[in-house]
Formats: structure tokens, C-alpha cells, sequence
């Protein structure tokens, strides 16, 4: 019998052409999966989650794999316990998302975003209002100096700004806060990291800095978020994910003109789109065929 492999999400075409039908029953988004019996890969993108339910369906599963890196949507401890391997693809999406993250900060902190707004409606002299920072000469504190914190630091660095970086010690995190024109988020979410930007850590801010958000939307408080922006305390927000919260909150989040938000889009440019794709599925290639890949790391 043909290995069931359940993809929860489309990927890169290259990365489907690995798999040969003859080889494997590909069940891909939207077709109906009646029997889940002999599933033994799951492969999820992030936004389908891998939840102990789904785990139970699967009594012959022996991976899941993520294409990306963050694991939050799935169970890993409970993958764990039942012997099925959890595998990522660590580090491979960090250079694109640095550099999103860095676009970001331009578009936010340089008033890059208005800038070409103003002229798209035919407002020239804009320019003589124009009165915005540039990253030279600020400091950016970075929180989680992992795989893409580290390359945050290494451009930002390159544009003249000085990095400090913290990682688990609250304290240094403290120190951050109060010590930064731009915060810039990089943890997994986690129990530790959820809401760990709140109106305690908000208010050591420099008053009038800038956060950028491209890890997950559950590490910001969105009350105390917007609480800030509208006290002007908090210069300006921006993130690739979609706020989290109260929805009369994240309606006034994404009405404020001090906030920017890109579509998660920070790592599906069609070079790393592609290059994750295709890792992720030889993942699921070397599991199934008896190989380790290498196994992602548990969430704490
Ligand atoms: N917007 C997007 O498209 C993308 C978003 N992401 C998000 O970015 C996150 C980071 O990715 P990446 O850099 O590759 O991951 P890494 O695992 O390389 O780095 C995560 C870093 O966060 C640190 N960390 C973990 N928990 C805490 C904590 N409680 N307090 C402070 N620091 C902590 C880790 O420290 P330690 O070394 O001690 O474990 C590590 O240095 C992902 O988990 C994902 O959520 C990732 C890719 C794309
Ligand atoms: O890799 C991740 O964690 C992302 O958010 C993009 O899929």
C-alpha cells in the first residue's frame, strides 16, 4: 500500500515534482481525504495546524513536517509521545526574512511607506513636510538572536545603527527595552514569548520608538500595543503578521496610520518559497524512506 502523504497547505510546484504519483497517494488542500489510515506524512506551512486530534486520525503517521521554521501550530509534545518525528527547515527562510524585517524598519522608521504614498497622489512637495529619522545613529535592540535575529543585527549593524540583543534573561531584555529607538521582535511563540510584549515592557520604551514585529502576532499584547500608539508613546508599529485580539481592537490596529502590516509574506519570495519547498519535502522523503533529516527542535 502507497504511503498517504497529507499536504495542509500547497507548496512549491518544484518541490511536488519530488514525488512521484506511482510512489505515494498525495492528498493535497481542499481534497477529500476519507480514510486516514495510512497517512504517514503530514505537511503543514504553518496556518493548518497539526493538533493532537489530527495526530489521533493518524495511526501510521511517522513525520510532520514544516515547511518554515515556526512550530507553534503544531503539538510537538504530542507528536513526541507518540513516536512521530517533528522536522523544520532551520535557518533556511532567515536571510529573506532579515530582509523584510530591515524593509520594515525603513518603511516605518524613515517614512519610506508615506513618502511613496504622497507622491502616487500627486504630492510632490511632500517633501518640504518631510521631517523623518533615518536607521544611522539609532539603536536596535533585538529580542531572540536566533537565525534571523542574528542576520537583523548583522544589517542593521551594516546601516550604521548599534545592536544590542537579549535572549531568555529577563533582565537584558529589561535593559533592551529602555536602551532602543527600535525594538525588533524574533522568538518562536511559545508560553514564554506569548504576550511577552505588554504594557509593562511597552511602557520601558523610549518614548516615541518603533517596534517591528515579524515573528508572531501573539508575542505583542494588541490592547497594550494600541494603548501606546495612541498615548504616542510608541511611534509607530509594524509586522508581517496580522494582529491578534479583541477584533474592535485590531480594527483601530490596522486603521492607525502608525501601523504597517505585510501579509506573513516575509519568507515567500520565489527563491526561498521554492528552496524551502523543496527541503521540506526531502525531508519527508528521507523519514519515510528510513533516513533521519535533521529534527526540529522542541518549543520552550
Ligand atoms: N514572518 C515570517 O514569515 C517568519 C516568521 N518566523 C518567526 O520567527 C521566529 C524565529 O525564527 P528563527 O530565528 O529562524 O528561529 P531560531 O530558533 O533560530 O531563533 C529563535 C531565538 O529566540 C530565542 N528565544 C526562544 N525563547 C525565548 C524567550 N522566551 N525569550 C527570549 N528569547 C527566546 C532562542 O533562544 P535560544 O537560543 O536560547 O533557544 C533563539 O535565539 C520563528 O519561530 C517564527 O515564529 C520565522 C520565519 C518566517
Ligand atoms: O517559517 C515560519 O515560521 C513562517 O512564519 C513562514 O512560514
Amino acid at each position: 500500500m502507497k504511503p498517504t502523504i497529507l499536504f495542509l497547505e500547497s507548496i512549491d510546484p518544484a518541490a511536488m515534482s519530488l514525488l512521484a504519483p506511482a510512489a505515494y497517494d498525495i492528498v493535497l488542500p481542499g481534497s477529500p481525504l476519507a480514510d486516514y489510515s495510512n497517512v504517514q506524512a503530514i505537511v503543514t506551512r504553518g496556518k493548518g495546524r497539526v493538533d493532537r486530534a489530527l495526530i489521533d486520525r493518524c495511526p501510521a503517521l511517522r513525520v510532520i513536517a514544516r515547511c518554515g521554521v515556526g512550530l507553534d501550530a503544531i503539538d510537538v509534545d504530542y507528536a513526541t509521545t507518540r513516536g512521530v518525528q517533528v522536522v523544520n527547515v532551520p535557518g533556511a527562510n532567515a536571510a529573506t526574512v532579515a530582509e523584510h524585517t530591515l524593509g520594515l524598519m525603513l518603511m516605518l522608521v524613515r517614512g519610506m511607506y508615506r513618502l511613496v504614498r504622497e507622491v502616487k497622489d500627486d504630492n510632490w512637495d511632500y517633501r518640504n513636510d518631510y521631517a523623518e529619522q533615518e536607521l544611522r545613529g539609532l539603536t536596535c535592540g533585538i529580542i531572540g538572536m536566533g537565525n534571523i535575529g542574528t542576520r537583523v543585527g548583522t544589517l542593521a549593524g551594516m546601516l550604521g545603527m548599534e545592536v544590542k540583543s537579549a535572549g531568555r534573561d529577563p533582565a537584558a531584555i529589561e535593559r533592551l527595552l529602555k536602551d532602543s529607538n527600535v525594538v525588533s521582535l524574533h522568538v518562536p511563540l511559545t508560553e514564554k514569548t506569548r504576550g511577552m510584549i505588554n504594557e509593562n515592557a511597552l511602557s520601558m520604551m523610549i518614548p516615541e520608538s518603533y517596534l517591528i514585529n515579524t515573528a508572531r502576532a501573539e508575542v505583542v499584547d494588541a490592547t497594550a500595543l494600541l494603548e501606546a500608539l495612541q498615548g504616542e508613546r510608541l511611534a509607530g508599529y509594524a509586522s508581517d503578521l496580522l494582529p491578534v485580539g479583541p477584533p474592535e481592537i485590531v480594527a483601530e490596529l490596522m486603521k492607525h496610520p502608525a501601523v504597517l502590516i505585510t501579509p506573513h509574506a516575509a519568507s515567500l519570495t520565489t527563491l526561498t518559497y521554492r528552496e524551502i519547498s523543496v527541503t521540506t519535502v526531502r525531508n519527508v522523503l528521507r523519514y519515510l524512506h528510513g533516513q533521519d533529516a535533521a529534527p526540529a527542535r522542541p518549543l520552550d
